[in-house]
């Protein structure tokens, strides 16, 4: 059988990026397909767009809150063009850490084209047949639109269009209060937009009740409504649309944002040829990211699993750790953190108190509120408080809510995961991304980055490569 590469990685967002970057500086032979813009999700429509936007955004809403501070000020003129100008020379300044060249400079072949699987380990690429021992899948996921009566007839946004937007939504209508959804509503009532928002459940549902409920009474403060109603069906109205919910009531507005969840992007991909499972969540793995076909591997967002790009990062580094070193890399989500960027921002790392007494012993919960804490008093933002769950003594989760706490997590992911902190714990921890306390992370793997991608190591990595492709 013969073999064009050693590895393919499909899909060039969060989780293949760091795959192939770290088998490409191992030495091996490696093609990178990217159907799309590289960085994909994140860098483009996701998170760094968002949280450019979100930061705008705060500083609009500073300049309203100054007469708290003893500073008169005017309500701010919002330029939207100049907004998004913004939004997209951020996303200009990251791009290059994911551009084509880099990783060409590491001695990846990287393919921009759609990828299709023929035959097991075996992909149509551009008119060319691709064969690997080992293939990576990580071809993301796309904004899930239910079948709500009405909603393919009308013009709605999704995060994959809300970025290149012109014109101000004056009057936006957000389906969902999920991560996506609360952000959004938050960034764009802030920058003078009026917004509603509709769920058939509570707004951040999956995080700590009493944290996600003092998002949701900031939100509303600052003048978002709130509809806790199942969709009836959506429809044209004048030049905008209008949201009928069960509850009766009818919701109006000028834009229409879906942000209702994610379906794994698996369309086009020809699973069937290469035996690759699925389920309703996506591609199904083991927890060494293992599909149900031979060498065929499957991380990020495409995947049944969270869907974060610190996840992404981390699944694409335990491939490097599989295939390039030959390791049992096993996933641990014990300690893995997420955040919601609105403000107050909400961090959880690990488990919910709920979740901890679904799994039994004896659970305890403490809580330090930011009104204690002399730092947020001074600065005036003393909304918000610590949450630590114990199990059985044990530290198993915690919840931050409060100004930037996202950047307040990393004590709790190395305690949760029973790390001490030596530069080797710090360089493998999961952090919240996009957090400034990821320079800790950064710093710590630039000690072992040399070690990591030394002559030994390729040397190492190059002789399990020709196993492979002997055996297969
Ligand atoms: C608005 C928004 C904000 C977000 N904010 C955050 C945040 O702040 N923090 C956070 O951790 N997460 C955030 N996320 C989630 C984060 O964006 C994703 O978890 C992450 O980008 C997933 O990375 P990935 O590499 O798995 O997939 P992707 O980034 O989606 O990459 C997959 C790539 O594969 C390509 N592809 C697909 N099929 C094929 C094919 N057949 N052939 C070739 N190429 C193919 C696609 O073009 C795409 O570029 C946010 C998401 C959204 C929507
Ligand atoms: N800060 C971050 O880390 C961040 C930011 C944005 C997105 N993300 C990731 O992106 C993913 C997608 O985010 P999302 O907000 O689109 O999804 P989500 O799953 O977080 O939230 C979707 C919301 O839509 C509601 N919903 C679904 N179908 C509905 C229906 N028919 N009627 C009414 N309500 C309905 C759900 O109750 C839920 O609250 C998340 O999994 C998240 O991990 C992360």
């Amino acid at each position: 059988m013969s073999w064009t590469h050693d590895v393919v990685v499909v899909g060039a967002g969060a989780a293949g990026l760091t795959a192939a970057g770290g088998l490409a500086q191992l030495g091996l032979r490696v093609a990178l397909i990217e159907a799309g813009a590289m960085g994909g999700e994140c860098l483009n429509t996701g998170c760094v767009p968002s949280k450019a936007l979100l930061a705008i955004a705060a500083r609009a809403q500073a300049v309203r809150d100054m007469g708290r501070f003893g500073i008169r000020a005017q309500e701010p003129q919002v330029d939207f063009s100049g907004v998004m100008a913004q939004v997209r020379g951020v996303i200009a300044e990251i791009a290059p850490h994911d551009a084509q060249e880099r990783f060409e400079a590491w001695g990846a072949e990287v393919i921009r084209a759609h990828a299709r699987f023929t035959a097991p380990r075996t992909l149509l690429v551009a008119g060319r047949t691709l064969r690997a021992p080992r293939i990576v899948l990580a071809v993301g996921s796309r904004p899930a639109v239910p079948s709500i009566p009405g909603l393919d007839a009308v013009p709605f946004l999704t995060n994959e269009t809300l970025f290149s937007i012109d014109a101000f939504p004056e009057r936006l209508v957000v389906l969902g209060a999920g991560s996506v959804g609360m952000e959004m509503a938050q960034a764009f009532r802030r920058l003078g937009a009026e917004v509603a928002v509709i769920d058939r459940g509570p707004p951040l549902s999956r995080d700590e009740p009493e944290a996600a409920a003092l998002v949701s009474e900031r939100l509303e403060a600052e003048g978002i409504a709130f509809h806790r109603a199942a969709i009836r069906g959506v429809s044209s109205v004048g030049g905008g649309v209008a949201v009928a919910l069960d509850d009766g009531d009818t919701v109006g507005g000028s834009h229409l944002l879906v942000a209702l969840g994610r379906s794994a992007n698996l369309h086009g991909l020809g699973l069937e040829e290469a035996g690759v499972g699925t389920d309703g969540g996506g591609i199904v793995v083991d927890d060494r990211l293992r599909t149900s076909a031979r060498g065929v591997y499957a991380i990020g967002d495409c995947r049944d699993g969270p869907r974060l790009t610190h996840a992404a990062g981390y699944e694409g580094a335990r491939i490097v750790a599989a295939i390039g070193f030959g390791l049992r890399a096993r996933v641990d989500y014990r300690a893995l953190p997420r955040v919601a960027y609105t403000s107050p921002e909400l961090a959880q790392v690990g488990m919910t108190e709920a979740e901890a007494r679904e799994g039994g012993g004896r659970v305890t919960a403490m809580r330090e509120p930011f009104a204690d804490n002399d730092r947020a008093v001074a600065e005036g933002a003393s909304v918000g408080f610590l949450k630590v769950v114990r199990r059985n003594g044990r530290i198993v989760g915690a919840c931050l809510v409060g100004e930037r706490v996202g950047d307040l997590t990393m004590p709790w992911v190395l305690s949760i995961g029973g790390a001490k902190p030596t530069p080797w714990a710090l360089s493998g921890m999961i952090l919240p991304y996009p957090t400034r306390s990821e320079i800790t992370k950064a710093a710590a793997f630039a000690m072992y980055a040399p070690r990591l991608f030394s002559r030994p190591a390729r040397i190492w990595a190059g002789v399990l490569a020709a196993l492979r492709r002997r055996l297969g």
